[in-house]
């Protein structure tokens, strides 16, 4: 039996993280105090939990082998938050292969976009340098580029009436990193079997069936539970009905301290400012501080771990999952449409008729599953694949938000923000306003704006001022800009009725830290908030209550494991030496090419600079492709991104500026070559394609020594692929393309890549391995001695005198005083 929510939410499934914590069998319940490690991190004020003892398990997953990704804090757990970091370095490593004696001594003031490359290069130096900002956000920063296209369509959507979007397109993002394999040098390109015909779709239907009514029917309980939490663990067995049961029940019962975690606000208000990111990279948190910086908190990281007192654990909020099962009921379980219709909500008929425009038939799973619980005011956190809708999701019951709210009277030059969006990019900030403005197609006295950064702070300031709106759409530290240097601007966010932070575990994650506290601090507690991603790692969930009201519900709509990537996208894995890296991807293209028609791919790359390297060997192969990444400015990310939104037969090679939240319709197959940051970034990054219930195909490129990240993701439904054949011909072709690709593309991916993997503990352990490999890859671009780094990037990266290195002389502050002297 299934029970079924007020309005008509029903519980599906199998085990919630949070369903089975404290509640059941509490009898048995050890309250242990052990600290939430992240929390530590990323709140010093220090969240307190009822534990759950042995039961719980705030390490998150303890099957992946996160030692690699994972940072040491709190109580010894083995966290991701370090992801953060780990992008930053990644940052590092590119920004570390720029590096010149000029950037060394000196900043750039100009904030302007700039075609000149090597000014923009430039640009990305100084703004690197500019923030503290620690624990950047990879992706943001390098998500750069994305989405800007986005900016494009708000045009469009922005009618005459002044929804128009503002923002305008941020420029010089910066942003970098690197990555990629090694290679046991000797392996040579040549295919064995081959087979790997990137295929194996599991076609397996879709075919919703999820309606209010028939949710049931999709209720087939998989057994397949939250790895590694609490639940699985006290109930495994636990039937549909009982789960629900426990729903409905709020099983969840959150204790005591956890009022506290709403003080966040408060509290943070405290918190010591770190200086001012400057606005302009938001997302990009390119590698802000130093390098030192970077490295000493690297380093510290096993220091870290002194036991926080206490805990309190427990999971709040109630827990709904949506998913569906796994295995032999395939056919609905990739179904990301509804038979629900919109107007089976008390939705605006103004609403409706945008949403009928803009073709939408029926919901999507996660819209379906949230709205209701929305509209009864309650707070959400939801999980819903990639390419489902979320952004409808939240921003169609935020919409009737600003409708039930009093209209702000006319002379009133600074109404209230009554919706606050926060996204982690500008791309996606841009792209969750031109959906906003599809959506308020009829209601031209709801106004939208983004302020994102890339543009002037005073810019921003008048565009407001000019047009007032009621939904904010941000990135975080721009935001926080505003609030800080703009008058009046926290006066109106304490108008603040919802808000939503998409991709909230990226938001919450280090990376963000300082900016979601400050904007939480900024407004009101008596607010609905809403958090959404594709992926909530159980630590971010621990740190969701700071936004979240106690009585929150979990909406997940995907499953655990093999159910947090679409079944109609196929995912493998190549393992290969570096040296044949570029030949595999290569041959992959042409099959993939000759295989599809219309094709689109993404190529994933580790760092902004390696990815200009395979763009730039790509192109000499005569393929169509483009690049996107923190380095290009943002005019032309926007006009690249744009171009790719548009067109078939095309690739784009990009670093993580497009990982998370790009709308990319049709994509056919992404490729992610090296590492990727952690799980969730595999996960986002696959999620370009298989948009909307769509096929793709998703190929995963790693060397021998990077396979250790496949423990990450053994529970996802991807599958080893023979190495295919590649032909004599083929390899000559790139190595003569290898030949072409200029000199300075291939001394800086080198030195990025060093930085990336230097970052990456399991491999970094062993220095002298790590240049061995980095010699590894110099050599597979065709290099046969590596090029010479400055000595004082080395000692920035900490490797200096490592043998293998190669040093290139007079970059060194000494030396380098000294040949001004001589001068
Ligand atoms: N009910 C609907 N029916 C059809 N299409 C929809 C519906 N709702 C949203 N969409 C479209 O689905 C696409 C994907 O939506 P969106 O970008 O919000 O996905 P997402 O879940 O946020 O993905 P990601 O996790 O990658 O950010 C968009 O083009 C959006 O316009």
């Amino acid at each position: 039996m299934s029970l079924k929510f007020p309005l008509g939410v029903r519980f599906i499934t199998h085990s919630l993280p949070c369903t089975r914590l404290a509640s059941m069998n509490s009898g048995a319940l050890i309250y242990s105090f052990r600290s939430v490690p992240v929390l530590s991190k990323a709140f010093p004020f220090r969240l307190k939990y009822i534990g759950l003892g042995s039961r719980v398990n705030f390490s998150t997953r303890p099957e992946r082998s996160q030692p690699e990704f994972g940072r040491r804090s709190g109580a010894g757990g083995e966290i991701r938050a370090s992801k953060s970091l780990i992008e930053d370095e990644a940052e590092l490593s590119d920004w570390v292969s720029d590096l010149r004696p000029s950037s060394l001594r000196g900043k750039f003031t100009s904030d302007e976009e700039n075609s000149d490359p090597e000014l923009v290069r430039r640009n990305v130096d100084r703004d690197n340098n500019r923030g503290p900002r620690r624990g950047s956000v990879g992706q943001s920063d390098r998500f750069g580029g994305a989405k800007r296209g986005k900016e494009g369509e708000m045009d469009r959507f922005g009618s005459p009436n002044r929804r128009r979007t503002s923002g305008e397109p941020a420029d010089s993002f910066r942003n970098k990193r690197l990555g990629d394999r090694e290679g046991a040098r000797n392996g040579r390109v040549q295919g064995k079997s081959s087979e790997s015909s990137f295929r194996g779709r599991n076609d397996r239907n879709v075919d919703s069936g999820s309606s209010f009514r028939g949710r049931n029917e999709r209720n087939v309980d998989s057994g397949s539970s939250f790895r590694g939490r609490n639940e699985r663990n006290v109930d495994s067995g636990s039937s549909f009905r009982g789960r629900n049961e426990r729903n409905v029940d709020s099983g969840l019962r959150r204790e005591q301290g956890l009022e506290n975690n709403r003080g966040l606000g408060k509290q943070t208000r405290g918190l010591k400012q770190e200086e001012e990111d400057s606005s302009e990279e938001d997302e990009e948190r390119v590698l802000s501080g130093t390098i030192d910086d970077l490295l000493s908190e690297d380093s510290s990281d096993e220091d870290d771990e002194d036991d926080e007192p206490l805990i309190k654990k427990t999971a709040s909020a109630k827990a709904v999952q949506t998913d569906k099962p796994s295995g032999e009921h395939v056919k609905t379980s990739d179904s990301y449409l509804s038979k629900t219709r919109f107007d089976q909500f008390p939705l605006s008929p103004l609403s409706l008729k945008a949403i009928k425009d803009a073709g939408f038939e029926t919901m999507t799973v996660v819209q379906e599953a949230t709205l209701p619980i929305i509209l009864q005011g309650k707070d959400v956190l939801a999980k819903a694949k990639t390419g489902t809708g979320k952004t409808v999701a939240f921003l169609l019951p935020a919409i009737e938000a600003v409708i039930k709210s009093p209209p702000a009277s006319r002379d009133n030059r600074q109404p209230p923000i009554i919706v606050l969006v926060v996204c982690p990019t500008r791309e996606l900030a841009s792209q969750a306003a031109a959906e906003a403005n599809t959506l308020l197609k009829y209601h031209p006295s709801i106004g939208v704006q983004v302020v994102i950064g890339g543009t002037k702070l005073p810019t921003e300031q008048r565009r407001m001022q000019t047009n007032p709106c009621q939904i904010l759409v941000a990135t975080p530290g721009r935001l926080k800009d505003h609030i800080e240097n703009t008058s009046g601007f926290a006066t109106r966010l304490m108008g603040v009725k919802v808000l939503v932070l998409d991709e909230a575990d990226h938001l919450l994650d280090m990376g963000f830290r300082r900016e979601i506290e400050r904007i939480i601090a900024a407004v009101p507690k008596q607010r609905q908030t809403f958090l959404f991603s594709a992926t909530v790692p159980e630590e971010v969930r621990q740190i969701c209550h700071v936004a979240l009201k106690r009585d929150h519900e979990f909406v997940n709509c995907v499953q655990e494991g093999a159910g947090e990537t679409h079944q109609k996208v196929s995912q493998m894995y190549m393992i290969a030496s570096l040296d044949r890296h570029f030949s595999l991807l290569y041959g992959l293209l042409k099959k993939h090419i000759t295989d599809n028609v219309g094709y689109k791919v993404i190529i994933f790359c580790t760092t902004a600079m390696v990815t200009r390297l395979v763009a730039d060997l790509l192109g000499k192969l005569s393929l169509n492709v483009r690049e996107i990444h923190s380095r290009k400015p943002q005019s032309y990310r926007t006009r690249v991104s744009d171009e790719f939104r548009k067109s078939k037969s095309i690739i784009l090679v990009t670093s993580d500026v497009s990982a998370r939240g790009v709308d990319y319709p049709d994509v056919s197959l992404v490729v992610q070559m090296g590492l990727p940051s952690d799980r969730e970034q595999y996960i986002h990054r696959l999620g370009r394609t298989g948009r909307k219930g769509k096929e793709g195909e998703g190929v995963l490129l790693l060397a021998p020594w990077e396979e250790y990240f496949l423990s990450s993701v053994k529970d996802l439904p991807i599958t080893k692929s023979s190495l295919p054949p590649i032909d004599h011909e083929a390899v000559k072709k790139v190595q003569k393309g290898l030949i072409q690709v200029e000199m300075t593309n291939k001394e800086a991916a080198y030195q990025a890549w060093l930085g990336y993997y230097k970052s990456q503990k399991k491999i970094a352990r062993d220095t002298t391995r790590l240049v061995e490999l980095a010699n590894e890859f110099s050599r597979s671009m065709g290099l046969s001695i590596p090029p010479a780094i400055p000595i004082n990037v080395l000692g920035k990266m900490g490797l200096k005198n490592v043998p293998g290195l190669r040093v290139a002389p007079g970059f060194d502050k000494k030396h380098t005083k000294r040949n001004n002297r001589s001068r």
